[in-house]
């Protein structure tokens, strides 16, 4: 990885920014009286596309789903794709981290080089979540 978010194997320079503010934008939608913590999260997918998504609380808090949890119904629901670049915001602006859950939903998503926004910069998935149970370890069952 270089500093300007080259992934491997990608021609392209990714657009932060464009993904940033789509995030941003994703994070207005946020249902989230519990916590009062709006989020949202953004993916560049492999063929251009940005899908978004935000965090969506219950009652029962537990139920809570991750701005990243909607973003990949989003995903899926948009015709599917892999994801290239990611990236998630809160109110304040900071760069989040994807919780450990999430990181296994964009995990099953992700393009070969798949690159994260992080608040010490860009990261890799396989960074993020090493040795990571996938659709390859259910091959042969
Ligand atoms: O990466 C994150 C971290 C937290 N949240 C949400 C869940 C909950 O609604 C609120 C507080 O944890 O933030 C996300 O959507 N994504
Ligand atoms: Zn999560």
């Amino acid at each position: 990885m270089d500093t300007t978010g080259r992934a491997s194997g990608a021609p392209e320079t990714i657009d932060w920014e464009a993904l940033r503010q789509a995030a941003a934008a994703a994070m207005g939608r946020s249902y989230s009286p519990y916590s009062k913590y709006p989020v949202g999260a953004a993916a560049l997918l492999d063929d251009g596309r940005i899908v978004s998504g935000c965090n969506v609380e219950n009652a029962s808090y537990g139920l809570t789903l991750c701005a990243e949890c909607t973003m990949v119904g989003a995903l899926q629901m948009g015709g599917g794709g892999r994801i290239r670049a990611f990236y998630c915001v809160d109110a304040a602006g900071a760069v989040l981290m994807p919780c450990g859950r999430c990181r296994q939903l964009l995990y099953e998503f992700r393009s070969p080089g798949m690159v994260l926004m992080t608040g010490r910069g860009i990261k890799t998935m396989d960074e993020i979540l090493p040795d990571a149970f996938g659709p390859e370890n259910l091959e042969n069952h």
